[in-house]
């Protein structure tokens, strides 16, 4: 049997649907998914089967302005990974069209494009007409040369199987670079913590502080087949916490209580999850902080 492998990175503005075209695209919840921006921090992969061929996904950051650090950690990450994939694809929000944002990824994908495929996938096809998807698919490939344009609704999931079948003859022969029965290579610790942060995205919605991150500090496999998962909140001032804990404790209990319903249902056993709240006025400048999330901790002014 003939195998095939390879990288793919999902790149695109925030919300552009990236996470959501990787949820379809591995069958299982990998990436978290939200209403609001920027939200996938971690260069997050999913495997994905598809014939004879392994697609291996980079889910990164979504591509925008850096203006402090962690900004810019996050789109170094977002290009690092576009830059080592066999497969680029570029995700468009049909009803946004080429706005500044999608003008400086095409600048950087022009600089890092040379020789490599890269796929247009506009999504949201299910919010504008046809005429206006027409119109959008011809400008963006007068600016670019794109190897294949695809009309997707990564929601609905129209046109994800053709994206998917191309993909899978775009990679490289090759072994497989991960066991079949391994959706994702994402380490447990990462996905433990994600689901917190989103449990906490949902839950305090524009109360959220920006400069929060979670850590899962502790993994313990118990005899008895359960897990237990201490995990610990960062937050930079102390307002912060106390929105966090909420009137005598509140809001992190409904928040434990709903990462561990979704962390049992994940794992398929029983979790005990402990959070944490901890105020770190620095932890945006600790190196540390940034490998944790699977990100280069990159030096410069603030
Ligand atoms: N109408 C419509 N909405 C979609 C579609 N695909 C994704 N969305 C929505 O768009 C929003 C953003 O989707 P995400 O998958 O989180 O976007 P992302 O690119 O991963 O965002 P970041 O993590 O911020 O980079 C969510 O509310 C999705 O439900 C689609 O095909 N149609």
């Amino acid at each position: 049997m003939k195998t095939r492998a390879g990288f793919i990175a999902l790149i695109g503005e925030p919300n552009a649907g990236k996470s959501t075209l990787l949820n379809r695209m591995v069958g299982a919840k990998v990436s978290i998914v939200t209403h609001k921006v920027q939200t996938t921090r971690a260069r997050i992969r999913g495997v994905a089967m598809e014939g004879d061929s392994q697609l291996v996904f980079v889910d990164t950051p979504g591509l925008f302005q850096p203006r402090r650090r962690l900004d810019r950690a996050m789109v170094a990450a977002a290009w690092g990974g576009a830059a080592d994939a066999d497969v680029v694809v570029l995700m468009i929000e049909a009803h946004r069209g080429i706005t500044e944002g999608v003008e400086r990824i095409l600048e950087g994908l022009a600089e890092i494009g040379e020789g490599r495929t890269v796929a247009l996938a506009i999504n949201k096809i299910d919010r504008v007409q046809s005429e206006v998807l027409l119109s959008l698919t011809q400008d963006l490939n007068t600016r670019y040369n794109f190897a294949e344009t695809f009309m997707i609704s990564a929601e609905r999931g129209h046109g994800v199987d053709d994206l998917r079948t191309w993909l899978a003859e775009k990679v490289p022969e090759g072994p497989w670079l991960y066991p079949e029965d391994q959706i994702a290579d994402l380490p447990m610790r990462m996905i433990a913590a994600e689901m917190t942060r989103e449990k906490l995205t949902l839950r305090l919605h524009q109360e959220l502080p920006y400069q929060l991150t979670v850590e899962t500090e502790n993994w313990e496999d118990r005899k008895d087949g359960s897990a237990k998962i201490d995990q610990i909140v960062y937050v930079v001032r102390d307002g912060h916490k106390g929105i966090l804990l909420g009137k005598k404790g509140e809001t992190i209990k409904a928040v434990g209580q709903a990462a561990r319903a979704e962390l049992e249902e994940f794992l398929g056993r029983k979790v005990h999850l402990f959070l944490q709240v901890k105020v770190r006025p620095n932890w945006l400048d600790e190196a540390e902080r940034y490998s944790e999330m699977g990100l280069e901790f990159k030096d410069g002014n603030v």
